[in-house]
């Protein structure tokens, strides 16, 4: 291992600027458009950063983690602690403030804090206009399941996160809280630490950051769009954490933030009008299951009406009194029609059969009662995160993978 202030090291090597158009155009498929950081008309405009900047006189800039809805997020070289850490730069608006209030209550409340990725210091960084973003501090984690290819895990380890996702669920939802956002970009697998690298090693490792200054927007400061890290397989570990709390809420708590978990993640019964609950979480939590199980998402959104139709495919009609509830445009007046029946062709069966050809017919009927307990559009029917981790056939499954 090298030391991370080498004398060898080139103060100056913060990644590469893109050399022509192509390599332009690879790094918009990777980055946040830049149109937000445009404050015209914007409520939640980005707050610019540059790799090298060393921010609140203490973490410099290296690497870009990801960006989500609400925030980019960067790893940073923490001067002080010699660490690094991810810093999530929250966009103007409300969402950074709900989820410091939340993580504060979940730090109070939540028993088992272990797989929660939780901050550990809060700043400010201030615009021209003295408008201020709120930055997160956290510790670094490693892929997504939306940015790493599930093919080459284990199965035994995506079955392992599966179980960890539940247990993780079930100490929230004990200690009275909806995440309300669980979806793969919010699943993190662990990733060993580097901090004893150099940043030119951390770069062999992580890949150059390819990156490019902010284009066509008249910022007080300079800023870039920057290429994300690439884990590679090697550095990923199988400890699997939860992040994002932006969305969160106590389940008494009467207010509600704003906003949906990305379409195919959401429960339909939310996508009619029906409060939150612990049972959307678990919806959720079944899609991000069957990713990891199957490798896709269970329910297509290139049908017409999108991910809702996918579901009505598979499951059957939605409920004949949701009809007229529907909180998106586009809605179909056949998702409600009681005559219509699964698709034996798209069913929970055959999509097992479909996408693990590679499975016996025990196990897939294990997973077949597993997924069909909790995809009911009911909510009051499907059962809790802890009636899960207790169930004969989730449990089977775990036993069959050894976790
Ligand atoms: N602690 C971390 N370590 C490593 N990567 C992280 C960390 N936190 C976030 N990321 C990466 O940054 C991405 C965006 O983070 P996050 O989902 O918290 O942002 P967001 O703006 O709240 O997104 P959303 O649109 O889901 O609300 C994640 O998908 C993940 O890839």
């Amino acid at each position: 291992m090298v030391n991370t202030e080498t004398s060898s090291e080139d103060p100056t090597d913060f990644g590469d600027f893109v050399k022509d158009e192509d390599e332009e155009l690879d790094l918009e498929e990777l980055v946040e458009p830049w149109h937000r950081y445009d404050p015209q008309d914007n409520h939640y405009v980005l707050y610019p950063i540059r790799l090298g900047e060393v921010l609140n006189e203490r973490y410099r800039v290296e690497h870009k983690l990801g960006f989500g809805g609400g925030s980019t997020v960067w790893m940073a070289f923490d001067l002080q602690d010699k660490k690094d850490v991810a810093l999530k730069v929250m966009a103007l608006g409300k969402w950074g403030n709900n989820e410091t209030r939340i993580q504060d209550g979940i730090i109070k409340s939540v028993q088992n804090t272990s797989r929660l990725v939780i901050y550990t210091e809060t700043f400010f960084l201030r615009r021209d206009d003295e408008s201020e973003h709120r930055v997160l501090v956290f510790p670094v984690k490693g892929p997504s399941i939306s940015t790493l290819s599930l093919k080459s895990i284990p199965v035994a380890s995506r079955m392992s996160a599966a179980r960890q996702l539940l247990e993780t669920v079930a100490s929230l939802h004990e200690a009275g809280i909806i995440h309300r956002d669980l979806n793969a970009g919010n699943c993190l697998w662990g990733m060993a630490p580097l901090d004893s690298l150099s940043r030119s090693a951390k770069y062999q490792s992580l890949g150059r950051p390819l990156k490019q200054t902010i284009p066509f927007v008249n910022l007080w400061k300079e800023g870039e769009l920057v290429s994300p890290v690439k884990v590679p397989d090697d550095l990923r570990t199988d400890e699997f954490y939860l992040c994002d709390f932006g969305l969160a809420k106590k389940i008494d708590d009467p207010t509600t933030q704003r906003g949906y978990p990305p379409m195919h993640y959401c429960s339909p019964d939310r996508l009619h009008k029906q409060e939150p609950s612990f049972a959307c979480d678990m919806w959720s939590y079944m899609v991000v299951f069957s990713m990891l199980y199957l490798r896709f998402p269970p329910f297509p959104t290139f049908l017409e009406g999108g991910v809702v139709s996918g579901m009505v495919e598979c499951l059957g009609p939605l409920p004949a009194h949701w009809k007229g509830l529907y909180t998106h445009p586009g809605g179909l007046d056949s998702w409600y029609d009681q005559s219509q029946t699964p698709d034996p062709k798209y069913d929970l069966a055959a999509k097992l059969a479909y996408f693990r050809p590679d499975t016996d017919p025990v196990e897939r009927q294990l997973v077949h009662s597993i997924m069909s307990k909790v995809f009911v559009y009911d909510p009051e029917k499907r059962p809790t995160a802890n009636e899960l981790l207790r169930d004969p056939s989730f449990r089977a499954i775990m036993d069959r993978y050894g976790c």
